[in-house]
């Protein structure tokens, strides 16, 4: 017979995705840096304002942004220079503090400059303003406002304030403060919002200002120094001085806390560790912070050499000596972007000026043009030719550091730096050119400023990135420890009323009537109610689409088993799994020490081998985009279209996890050999209960979808079963099996249905599960309840399994109905089951009760009989995916095997071993590739025809 090889790979052009992800990071990366480093000139004044006036502490807030900038354009044009400056303050002259808003009568209150401080916390201060309505800005409201600590709130009265109903606060030292004396008038720019407010009187305008501009250095002293000093005080906001002002605690006490850049700042919380990060920064942002002072400087030296250089230009204009060969156009244009056009074209070189006058009030720096000799003939200009015919983009790189002007002081480095250095050439120079060449080593020294404060913000940036991205891994251990702990405690609880429920059998009395069964059913609440399901589909992760009808259930009768195909090797006749029997009851060990006995008992395939009792990894921990974001991003989406991280996956497949139902198939050996048709049944029931106890340990995992005409075959001599199971379809997923022994059959046919609630999940399996019983002929069926999956996203994952489970004995008046009763928030009981077996002719009722991860009982106490018991779980089972020792055994590969296998049989996919191995990137690679080649196989053929199951 020919098999279809499921796990055919398509060509290896599919790691393209890995390297398209990877290319992608570096580019934006790249991007991020280019950017910062060719910022452009033409910022909006607004920004630009901003950004000078909130000073430094803006700067370092404002991290480089990828989305922050435009083309390469680092000409500096006479317009920018103008726009650039303006954050600067204006030379001394009057001695005052504030810049002017342009062409008005506003002034912008100033940042604190390079290396001071204002450490002096002002008081606080409160009082009435007038603030200009938000919408449709029309009319004033009185205001009553609170500025401490640099923060300024207000709401409508003190006693608003007081009882925190606060109508804004704003942050004054990020903020751009603008006043207008005149008009009374205080604007405050927030970035988000403006506060247009207005003083009563000149009085109290000028107070607010004064107090404004105090608070606003104390903040901006803060952020800029603050990191290190203001850490600790929040640790002890005691330690605050007290306030001298009645009115703070008007805010202090009573209002919510205003939310600052240290609001964070709490060891432990994410906001701990930013401050970890901003301490051990401080270093770097510092000398960035000093460099951006510096920069500052260095555009004002500019603009004045600029101005400088204009006036020269207006001086030769005024003399008539023309320019060669440009139109009047050009002259103008090359007055206003004169830098801008001598770098694009070298003839501006040759400009040539008469010597001006040149007033030293203009700048108060040691030009170099200032202090030079004037060139009588004038001459060619000595800016070096390569800076002159450099084009725009080039020159912004080639531009350079030092910010002190004057030619002694140039860097030796600079390309043409010697030839700037060369006393000839000096002395050769005409006032012009020298103020040209100023300009230009000052620009270089900007240039080469400016790019050391982007590296050290871009790598900051990264180093934020690091430790926000820090905190990731810390949580998931800390959760998983947390989820270790409580599996602990969980499991010492289980034990703890194993032993309670051995030694009391009392309590059961109460349960197993119908009446109670009703009862508990107004526990069961069932989620059916809910609208929030957002999505009724399959769960499995296939990210096909197909036109099969999804609402066909799959009728029981349309897969049936080709019984007499299959064709297993081994002996027939082996022995029945052992018993261990306590008090009667079934129960695998599943310990170690089990295991080891189990090992000298096995007649293994190989003469040493021995079946494996660890998987060779523990779980790796879950990495790639968060569960949340898969589901939510997908919402409205029929979730097997969504494809899952494979570190979501368990290394085993639903086939095998069908497999896994016959952990406990002892209680079937036990059925086929039982006397009495209920205890029979009662016992088959007992098999049906146990095939749920493997999913107390499993919340964290799914199992893998298994490929179109994937196999799994399994013989187990030593179980004295064997098992075929074939995934029979993709869309829906449909999985058969067949397991057989010399005493029972059972089969069923699985596809399940998803739903997904927010923060949980239901499976619902279709379809019935068979078992026949050989020595009696008794033929039984049964449906399985519904699985959910709690706390998806958040806190530890439990399943819990409810519903109704009818079994039914075909063909006689025996039967079971179990009700798998719902945890609920009010009552601590959990996975219980309860039912009764009866048998119509003669009346009998074998109450049954239990839980689905501990025990059923049969039976009346205290003469209730364990029926079923699970085996304990291995040592470490927690960090093992929660497998038991016969799930660690199912995906072996025994000695021997390989050959026997077929190459569709699922210990043979390579994306799930890779997992069991711990290889996740190579289990997400094949995972991918192989769901890429399923794709592709159905695409070339549809059909499809199931080998084993027809
Ligand atoms: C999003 C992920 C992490 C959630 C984990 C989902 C896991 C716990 C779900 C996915 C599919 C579920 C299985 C679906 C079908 C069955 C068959 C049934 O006879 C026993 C329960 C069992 C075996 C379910 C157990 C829980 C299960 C394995």
């Amino acid at each position: 017979m020919k098999f279809k090889n499921p796990f055919a790979l398509s060509a290896l052009d599919d790691l393209r995705w890995l390297l398209i992800s990877c290319s992608g990071k570096e580019m934006s990366s790249q991007a991020g840096v280019k950017h910062v480093a060719t910022e452009p000139s033409r910022v909006d004044s607004k920004r630009e304002r901003r950004r000078g006036a909130s000073g430094r502490a803006a700067a370092l807030r404002r991290a480089p942004s990828d989305s922050d900038c435009s083309g390469e354009t680092a000409s500096l044009s006479a317009d920018s220079g103008d726009r650039s400056v303006r954050p600067a303050p204006p030379p001394p002259r009057s001695g005052k503090t504030r810049s002017r808003r342009r062409g008005s009568e506003w002034e912008v209150l100033e940042g604190l400059k390079d290396g001071q401080r204002f450490d002096k916390r002002p008081e606080v201060f409160n009082g009435y303003l007038h603030k200009k309505r938000k919408w449709p800005l029309k009319g004033w409201h009185k205001r009553f406002f609170v500025v401490d600590g640099g923060i300024l709130v207000y709401a409508r009265s003190p006693t608003d304030v007081a009882r925190g109903r606060l109508h804004g606060s704003v942050d004054v030292g990020l903020s751009v403060i603008s006043a207008k004396a005149r008009r009374r008038r205080i604007d405050i720019d927030a970035d988000e919002f403006i506060y247009h407010l207005r003083g009563k009187t000149p009085d109290v305008f000028r107070t607010w200002l004064n107090v404004l501009k105090a608070h606003r250095l104390y903040r901006q002293h803060l952020l800029t120094f603050g990191a290190r000093e203001s850490v600790p005080k929040i640790h002890a906001p005691n330690d605050d001085p007290p306030p001298t002002d009645t009115s703070s605690r008007l805010v202090s006490p009573t209002s919510p806390p205003i939310r600052g850049p240290q609001a964070g700042f709490v060891s432990g919380t994410p906001g701990g560790r930013l401050a970890g990060w901003i301490i051990e920064s401080g270093g770097p942002l510092d000398t960035a912070s000093r460099e951006l002072g510096q920069a500052q400087l260095s555009v004002q030296q500019l603009q004045r050499l600029l101005e400088a250089l204009e006036l020269q230009q207006q001086a030769h204009h005024d003399t008539d000596v023309s320019i060669e060969g440009a139109s009047p156009n050009v002259k103008k244009d090359r007055r206003k972007f004169g830098l801008r056009k001598k770098k694009s074209n070298s003839k501006c070189a040759s400009v040539e000026l008469a010597p001006p006058h040149i007033d030293p009030s203009n700048s108060h720096m040691a030009l170099s043009a200032l202090t030079a000799p004037p060139s009588p003939g004038g001459g060619a200009s000595s800016i070096p030719a390569s800076a002159a015919s450099l084009p725009i983009v080039f020159l912004s790189t080639f531009l350079a550091s030092a910010l002190v002007p004057c030619a002694a002081t140039r860097p030796q480095s600079l390309p043409g730096a010697e030839a700037l250095n060369a006393p000839t050439s000096l002395s050769s120079l005409t006032p012009d050119q020298q103020l040209r060449e100023d300009f230009t080593v000052l620009a270089k020294d900007l240039v080469t400023s400016l790019k050391s404060v982007v590296s050290t913000l871009v790598r900051e940036r990264g180093r934020l990135r690091a430790h926000a991205g820090d905190g990731a891994p810390l949580l998931s251990a800390l959760r998983g420890d947390l989820a270790t702990a409580l599996q602990q405690n969980s499991e010492l609880r289980s034990r703890l009323s194993r032993i309670h429920d051995a030694s009391d059998l009392a309590e059961l009395s109460s349960v197993g009537h119908d009446s109670d069964v009703t009862a508990n059913r107004q526990f069961q609440h069932s989620l059916s109610y809910s609208s929030s399901c957002v999505s009724a589909s399959e769960f499995f992760d296939a990210e096909e689409h197909d036109d099969i009808n999804k609402n066909d259930i799959l009728n029981a009768d349309e897969v049936t088993i080709k019984a007499g195909v299959i064709e297993l090797d081994g002996d027939s006749s082996s022995e029945a799994g052992s018993i261990s029997s306590e008090e009667g009851s079934a129960s695998s060990d599943n310990s170690d020490a089990a295991m080891v006995s189990a090992e000298r008992a096995e007649p293994a395939a190989g003469a040493h081998w021995t079946r494996r009792t660890r998987l060779p990894r523990p779980r790796p921990s879950p990495g790639g985009p968060s569960l949340w974001n898969l589901l939510y991003k997908n919402i409205g989406k029929d979730l097997s279209q969504i494809s899952m991280p494979v570190t979501i996956n368990e290394p085993l497949n639903m086939l095998q996890r069908l497999c896994e139902e016959l952990e406990y198939s002892e209680l079937l050996e036990a059925a086929a050999g039982a006397a009495g048709a209920a205890e029979r049944c009662a016992l088959v029931a007992a098999f049906a209960v146990s095939a749920y106890a493997a999913a107390a340990h499993r919340a964290a995992s799914k199992p893998f979808n298994p490929l179109l005409c994937e196999t799994y075959e399994c013989v187990r001599e030593d179980r004295g079963f064997r098992f075929v199971a074939e995934q029979v379809s993709h869309h829906p997923p449909i999985s058969a099996c067949h397991a057989e022994s010399p005493r029972w059959v059972f089969w069923q046919e699985a596809r399940i249905k998803t739903k997904f609630w927010g923060k949980s999940m239901e499976f619902q399996p279709a379809g019935r599960v068979h078992v026949k019983l050989l020595t009696t002929g008794d033929h039984y069926s049964w449906n399985k309840v519904t699985t959910c999956v709690h706390n998806l996203f958040g806190g530890q994952r439990w399943v819990d399994q409810y519903g109704d489970m009818h079994i039914t004995c075909h063909g006689s008046d025996i039967s079971c109905k179990l009700n798998f009763i719902k945890a609920s928030s009010w009552s601590s009981t959990r996975h219980e089951v309860r039912g009764a077996v009866t048998e119509a002719s003669t009346g009998t009722r074998l109450r049954l009760a239990g839980r689905w991860s501990e025990a059923l009982y049969a039976g009346d106490p205290p003469a209730a009989k364990c029926l079923w018991r699970p085996g304990a779980m291995p040592a470490e089972h927690e960090l093992y995916y929660g497998f038991t020792r016969f799930a660690i055994e199912l995906n072996e590969l025994e000695p021997g095997l390989r050959e026997l296998l077929p190459h569709t049989d699922t210990r043979f996919r390579p994306d799930q071993r890779a997992l069991e191995e711990g290889d996740v990137e190579a289990a997400e690679q094949f995972k991918h590739q192989l769901e890429q080649a399923q794709r592709e196989r159905r695409r070339d053929s549809p059909e499809h025809t199931p080998s084993w199951f027809r």
